[in-house]
């Protein structure tokens, strides 16, 4: 197997900045200095062992190895920066098994270590020795592997057992892959690779499209030596549906949430305001038009859909729900402020938003296409001009919006 790609470099630069600065700007330059060496100690390369700063990776009484708090870990703090062992492109998925062995084949020996070092889910491993999979697989390395570098043909029990490490690292990529979103198709990140499921994540993990890289910051505080786990699937839906969708990774979810029916009733309202809250707020306007819908709009003004959103917020909290759902709960709040006259309350959402969404990406992320920082000053600006009772959400129903 051929390793033709270079070692990947450190994405800080080696230069020290207080090497290349003025004199006048030495300060500035330590300082500088200082938060690049903390986010070394955050960073993970794939050829290290895996441990942070703030946290490591060790065996769990019974789910394989998991990730732990090396020391209390408050809320926001970045845990790790890595880059991808392994990456493919966004394809169909009849062509995510070729792209991965186009991958695979090129990969450093100590990726390659790293990538074989992880786990391998059974259920994986049955869909990679299926014989779709594995067919495209062996044409794939028999189009490309079918000869030594000598020129030789390769044997045909050489190439079987080609096709055998290849297919068993796919069942290990399908195992630990995460999905980057758009174009940036998906990787596995050796930090993240080790992590847990719960419903009640501990972790945020945002992925950069311009440096390539994944960071893992936590949502609330952690304790030093608490296992530190991510979701792997949607929290706004139902226990079953969530186990359902876990069954796949083989095991049987039983986190704080889970394990307690006292929960299914605050998740399964939450799923319910949520549905009414999206449908209120991406299709009323279908409503008003004429329709064939066979039912009526369950919220009938902005006054029900901000009531329904102050519900959402509160059930999630309850939950313990944080990240994401709790941003865009605040997030479409404060929209409804707008709508209902009420700028204060827009304006408390919107800063309310903007701490998770610190929290969850850090200041220089977005996790809504919309820019938070702008519409809080928007707002704050009409607040100080006394922005007419109605003018604003006016304007806004036109998408005159213009901060
Ligand atoms: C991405 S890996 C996570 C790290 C894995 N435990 C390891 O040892 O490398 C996913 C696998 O971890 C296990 N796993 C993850 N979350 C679990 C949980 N909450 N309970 C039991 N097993 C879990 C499952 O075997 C799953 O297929």
């Amino acid at each position: 197997m051929s390793s033709t790609l270079p070692t990947p470099q450190p994405s800080l630069g080696t230069q020290s900045a207080a090497e290349t600065m003025a004199p006048q700007d030495q300060r500035a330059a330590e300082m500088v200095d200082a938060v690049a060496e903390e986010l070394s100690s955050l960073v993970i390369h794939p050829e290290e062992e895996l441990v942070t700063k703030l946290a490591k990776v060790s065996k769990t009484p019974a789910a394989g190895f998991g990730v732990f708090a090396t020391q209390d870990i408050p809320k926001g703090a970045l845990i790790a920066v890595e880059s991808a062992v392994l990456s493919i492109p966004a394809v169909p998925d009849e062509e995510a098994a070729p792209e991965f062995c186009a991958a695979l084949h090129q990969l450093p020996k100590a990726k390659l270590e790293r990538l074989q070092s992880l786990s391998l889910d059974p259920l994986a491993w049955k869909a990679v020795s299926g014989a779709n999979v594995r067919s495209r697989i062996w044409q794939w390395c028999e189009d490309n592997l079918a000869s030594n570098e000598g020129g030789q043909r390769t044997s045909h029990h050489e190439l079987s057992k080609m096709v055998d490490i290849t297919c068993r690292c796919y069942g290990i990529f399908l195992t630990n892959n995460l999905e980057t979103g758009g174009e940036s198709g998906r990787g596995v990140y050796p930090f993240f690779s080790r992590m847990n499921h719960s419903c009640r994540p501990d972790i945020f993990e945002f992925f950069d499209i311009k440096t390539k890289e994944l960071s893992l910051r936590a949502i609330h505080d952690i304790k030093a030596g608490d296992q530190i786990h991510s979701t792997y699937v949607d929290l706004l839906q139902p226990r079953k549906k969530r186990q359902k969708t876990l069954a796949a990774w083989g095991f049987h979810c039983q986190c704080t949430a889970c394990a307690n029916p006292a929960f299914d009733t605050l998740s399964d309202r939450a799923v319910e305001l949520d549905d009414m809250l999206e449908e209120y707020l991406f299709y009323h306007d279908d409503f008003s038009s004429d329709t064939d819908d066979d039912h009526e709009p369950f919220l009938k003004g902005p006054d029900e859909a901000l009531g329904v959103a102050q519900d959402l917020i509160q059930i999630l909290k309850d939950q313990a729900i944080y990240g994401e759902s709790l941003f865009y709960a605040y997030w479409n709040g404060s929209k409804l402020g707008v709508e209902v006259d009420d700028l204060q309350l827009a304006l408390d959402y919107a800063r309310e938003a903007r701490e998770i969404e610190v929290c969850c990406v850090g200041t220089d992320g977005k996790l809504s296409d919309e820019d938070t920082i702008e519409w809080i000053s928007y707002l704050e600006s009409q607040i100080a001009h006394g922005a007419d009772k109605g003018t604003l959400s006016a304007r806004l129903a036109h998408g005159d919006y213009d901060p």
